[in-house]
């Protein structure tokens, strides 16, 4: 296998150093970073590197030294230096003390990645590892809170410990904990996900633990459960608040123990699987409440990963939205759409309480309503068309009393559809309503509605509005 470039950082500045160090780690490029002039001597020595890069400002001494005393001890080794944007005295100075080259900050991923190329002298797309390829295709965002998460995913996916994952609803909690696994040594097995909301109470054992035939009416076959059905890879137990206390009890034996025993049945079962949870809730806090175990909280919380609002990530709101285009066209057998200006500057300026999937549901609202070859700001800004019920918050008291008398008028005389569909579909334009008032925030809804969030999930599965497809 080729050995991966090393490359030498040195700047006295440590969170430029970090980012660098992020950009060239994308580059499937190692680094080390030296804080001083001595410093980097002394690393230049000890190691073989492929390239240098270095700040003019050190405190110890300046770069120039540092291409000078390269050119002298190490005359093979490329030396770029890093100056302040529009420097260009020092920037030539440079390049007769034998720098090859010279970056303006704030630094530029493409200027970076065009110098590296030539100081290596070799295409940087080869030097990227699978993993990070991956994780470019499967996780969309280039701001610096997405770069930083990345590089936690990459330490906490190659340990076997269980991670608990945090973000807002729609941040892509479930995304995070698929790369997890895919990144993991047991990506040749099984990535089980379960929505612990989802599931209704009564069933909740069976569904994890799986049971025997006979063991309670309606058992008429053994089942085998989620969690064995997990073995040899990874558990994702999502919006894991939601498990009753008694559940949570179980879940603690079976990951402590990695044995379950299902409903009915005398013998346990080995079952070897990395758990990996999800909350937008803060569990800290209801372990305060005592509405979670402290000692399952504990067990599952071992690394942590935070998800960032989408709000906080910049520019990634676009580089998701044309993501969603080129997705969304490419199931519907359309030619993409662009986005105007107008467009952006709208998609930027949002709040997006419903995150990631709120942006994916307007745009594929809005690529439904543009019968042009662009999106602009009317097919953002219009009423949803495949969720036609929204209503605007200041109206929302005067259309439910309309609604309530349209509900009295109607019952005078009787359903064609009979009651069954009547009623369903009544429940199905209020669970809209609520979602659309919201911003599909369903936490937010369920909370409108005076339901669990359990609750609003079953509903949504069984009318087909959960939107997850992935
Ligand atoms: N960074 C990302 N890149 C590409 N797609 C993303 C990203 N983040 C989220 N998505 C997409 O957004 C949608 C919501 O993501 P996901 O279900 O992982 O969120 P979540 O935080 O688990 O939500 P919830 O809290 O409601 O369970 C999915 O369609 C997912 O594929």
């Amino acid at each position: 296998m080729e050995r991966q470039p090393l490359v030498l950082l040195v700047d006295d500045e440590e969170d430029l150093c970090t980012l660098m160090q992020m950009s060239l780690s994308r580059m499937g490029i190692k680094t080390h970073i030296a804080h001083r002039l001595e410093q980097a001597k002394k690393r230049l020595s000890e190691n073989k590197y492929d390239a240098c890069l270095t700040d003019l400002n050190l405190p110890d001494g300046n770069g120039l030294q540092l291409v000078e005393w390269i050119g002298q001890h190490l005359p093979a080794l490329p030396v770029a230096v890093l100056t302040a944007y529009g420097n260009m005295e020092i920037a030539i100075a440079a390049l007769k003390a034998g720098a090859f080259d010279f970056v303006s900050k704030p630094i530029n991923q493409k200027h970076l990645e065009q110098l590296l190329q030539k100081a290596l002298n070799k295409p940087i797309e080869n030097f990227q590892s699978k993993e990070d390829r991956l994780e470019q295709k499967l996780l969309i965002g280039q701001s610096l809170p997405i770069q930083q998460l990345r590089i936690t995913l990459n330490k906490i996916a190659r340990s076997q410990a269980p991670v608990f994952i945090t973000g807002e609803s729609g941040t892509g909690k479930e995304v995070i904990a698929n790369l997890v696994h895919r990144l993991s040594n047991r990506n040749e097995g099984p990535f089980i996900a379960i929505n612990c909301g989802a599931i209704p109470t009564e069933l909740m054992e069976s569904e994890l633990f799986g049971h025997k035939k006979g063991s309670f009416s309606g058992a008429t076959q053994d089942k085998q459960g989620l969690i064995q059905s997990a073995h040899g890879g990874s558990l994702f137990l999502d919006e894991i608040a939601e498990l009753p206390l008694t559940m949570q009890v179980k879940l603690l034996r079976a990951v402590q123990e990695k044995r379950i025993r299902p409903v009915g049945s005398d013998a346990e079962i080995d079952v070897d699987f990395r758990v990996i949870s999800a909350s937008h809730q803060d569990l800290e806090a209801l372990v305060q409440q005592g509405r979670f175990r402290q000692d399952l909280f504990f067990r599952i919380h071992v690394m942590d990963l935070v998800l960032p609002p989408l709000r906080e990530r910049g520019d990634d709101i676009i580089l998701l939205a044309h993501h969603f285009i080129q997705k969304i066209s490419q199931e519907w057998g359309i030619p993409q759409k662009q986005l105007t200006e107008r467009a952006r500057n709208f998609l930027l300026s949002q709040y997006y309480p419903g995150n990631v999937r709120e942006l994916r549901n307007i745009i594929e609202r809005a690529i439904t309503l543009s019968d042009e070859d662009k999106i602009d700001l009317q097919h953002l800004q219009s009423a949803p068309l495949r969720y036609p019920t929204a209503t605007p918050l200041d109206r929302q008291q005067e259309s439910t009393n309309a609604f309530r008398s349209d509900i009295l008028v109607s019952a005078k005389k009787l359903p064609d559809e009979g009651l069954e569909l009547y009623l369903e579909n009544i429940e199905k334009d209020i669970l809209l309503n609520a979602l659309n008032l919201t911003h599909w925030n369903r936490t937010l809804a369920a909370k409108k509605l005076g339901m669990s969030f359990r609750s609003l999930r079953y509903r949504l599965k069984k009318f087909g509005l959960d939107t997850d497809d992935e």
